[in-house]
């Protein structure tokens, strides 16, 4: 885990070991200045030796000043190396997301991404500014003021080396019965994060259904479990202080009885037994800085963790390590022997034994009722899934040979969900093809029916597009991403339910427009209404993942009784 984590330190390498080398002589300078002080006080304070008290009160002097610039040095770094390791590690997380593919993004749902990206890392560059600068310091400063307390009275000494260890293991007792809860309080977060995010998006049809009690009760829920874990851990957590502070102020007391006695027995010198105090103060800081430490780096702990799950995912679907087919000729589609389940160990299979030709060219038209595979089929075209059994071919070649991009560029899909991203709307027509020129927008808007509304906006295609698209309406938000497709020019057209929203006129008028103008691409349609498809070249009709039956529409209006019920059905309703 460590080491994945670290290979996002790279330009920060520097930073990284300035840090820990100021550190280390900020505290050799500052565990020398008690040890001096005795000196001071012995030699010059007690003999009223002034020349003394001034020679050894300005290196003192200036030994506080270097410590303080090594202090602000240290800080310096490690701020800057801990944000700039939170900065690549956001980077290295977020690029590999893009090469996850659906059945990747279905694993660790995008809400838990949200919170893996946002609080997980700042857990994390909290935890490594702390390991290059109090983890190095707190330590350094035990060891070296227990030595100099060696250094100045060695009896005295042994109180600091019996008590530590005692304290040593409580920490790790408490901190081991607090661990246990920060899993959970992550997961907690992302049920909040989802809630949040369900809320907002979906703000209308919580208005529209009246649902906001319901929201409001679902949103307190995840938050007083977040609340109920965290004051339990804290509740362990809080007896880390007095518990060291019991403890460090019981050997304070035996340090003055022992001390005292010393020096009443002439063994030791006053200003000794107040450098004794000071090594005493360090040692108390020290273990209070590690406490800190061990609970910030139990946080981390599963904070990192969540990180070096998201890097170390392999995406389930990758390019052809070896010569990818980087030319797609043809709109000709093969499903041979296909199948498909969405949870590898099931036995549930979404597509049984597809075998299936569409012709390049050809207009294809799919039904069925909800479930039965429909957008599972056409997402193994595309590659958005790999078939778990047999193999989709376009144009002759195997779909996973195919170089992701030019797959991808040939095949447009337009989905049941489409979202569009903020920014005008010729930007999101121009995701289709960035080099795009206006014309070729407005040519693809118009066979898209969607140029009439854009430029009745008051900006036409400079309108700005809000938060997801809110601000045109559904079957403007269809007819957009429809001509977003088409400006890839491909090969191949999926229409998964997309024009669900457009009337049935428009709709047609597209369909025509789409034969007319683009009589060399495949065109996939799936639609819930027959008026969508019936005047496809060929028309499936999908049953519990198989295909039932294929054929023009009179066919299937003579031959299949799934197709003429749903046929007739639709008829009464006049749709
Ligand atoms: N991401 C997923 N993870 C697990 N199961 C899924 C997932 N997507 C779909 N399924 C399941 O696979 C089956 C086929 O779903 P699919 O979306 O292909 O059906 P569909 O015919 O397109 O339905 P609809 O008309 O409602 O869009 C359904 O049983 C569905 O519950």
């Amino acid at each position: 885990m460590i080491k994945t984590l670290l290979k996002s330190v790279r330009q920060y390498k520097t930073q990284s070991l300035l840090s820990p080398l100021c550190v280390a002589i900020e505290v050799f300078i500052e565990m020398f200045i008690p040890y001096i002080m005795g000196w001071l006080i012995d030699n010059g304070i007690m003999k009223a030796n002034m020349p003394y008290i001034v020679k050894t009160g300005s290196f003192l002097l200036i030994m506080a000043f270097f410590s303080l610039i090594m202090g602000a040095l240290a800080s310096y770094f490690s701020s800057k190396a801990a944000a700039g390791l939170a900065a690549n590690l956001r980077q290295d997380m977020f690029f590999h997301t893009q090469d996850f593919s659906f059945e990747n993004i279905d694993k660790f749902s995008s809400s838990s991404l949200v919170t893996r990206l946002t609080t997980d890392i700042n857990n994390v560059q909290l935890a490594y500014q702390m390991v290059i600068r109090i983890a190095v310091r707190a330590p350094l400063m035990l060891v070296v003021s227990v030595i100099m307390a060696f250094a100045v009275n060695s009896e005295l000494a042994v109180l600091f080396v019996i008590l530590a260890p005692f304290m040593a293991i409580l920490l790790a007792l408490i901190i081991k019965s607090a661990f246990p809860y920060f899993p959970k309080i992550f997961k907690g977060y992302d049920r909040l994060n989802r809630t949040v995010r369900e809320n907002v998006r979906g703000v209308r049809e919580v208005k529209t259904y009246v649902h906001e009690k319901e929201q409001i009760e679902e949103f307190q829920k995840s938050s007083n479990y977040i609340y109920k874990l965290f004051t339990a851990a804290q509740k362990i957590m809080a007896l880390n202080a007095p518990v060291m502070m019991l403890l460090l102020n019981g050997s304070m007391l035996l340090l003055s009885w022992f001390g005292a006695n010393l020096i009443v027995n002439k063994s030791m010198q006053t200003g000794q037994l107040v450098s004794m105090f000071s090594y005493s103060n360090s040692v108390l800081f020290s273990l209070m800085m590690l406490s800190m430490i061990f609970t910030q780096l139990t946080i981390s702990q599963a904070s990192a963790k969540r990180i070096v799950e998201v890097i170390d995912e392999v995406p389930t679907i990758s390019k052809p390590k070896q010569h990818p087919v980087t030319e797609f000729t043809n709109g000709d589609i093969l499903f041979d022997h296909v199948n498909f389940k969405y949870e590898k160990d099931s036995d549930v299979y979404a597509l049984k034994d597809i075998n299936l030709h569409i012709h390049s060219g050809e207009t294809i038209g799919i039904i069925g009722e909800t479930g039965s595979g429909k957008s599972t089929l056409v997402a193994m075209i595309p590659r958005l899934y790999d078939s778990t059994g047999g193999a989709v071919r376009v144009a002759g070649h195997n779909v996973r040979s195919y170089d992701l991009k030019t797959l991808r560029d040939n095949v447009a899909m337009v989905l049941q969900k489409n979202v569009l991203f903020s920014g005008t709307i010729k930007d999101n027509l121009k995701w289709g093809n960035e080099n795009a020129s206006d014309e070729e927008v407005i040519a693809a808007s118009k066979v898209a029916h969607a140029d009439d509304f854009i430029k009745e906006f008051p900006d036409g295609y400079d309108t700005m597009i809000e938060q997801g698209g809110n601000n045109v309406s559904g079957g403007q938000k269809q007819r957009i991403t429809i001509a977003r497709a088409l400006l890839k020019k491909p090969k191949v057209l999926i229409l998964d339910d997309s024009t669900s929203a457009v009337d049935t006129k428009t709709e047609k008028e597209i369909r025509l427009a789409l034969r007319r103008d683009l009589p060399k691409t495949t065109k996939i349609i799936i639609s819930q209404r027959i008026v969508s498809i019936k005047d496809a070249d060929r028309i499936i009709v999908m049953n519990h993942g198989k295909i039932e039956d294929i054929g023009t529409h009179d066919e299937l209006i003579k031959r299949n009784e799934l197709y003429s019920s749903i046929n007739k059905f639709q008829e009464e309703q006049g749709k």
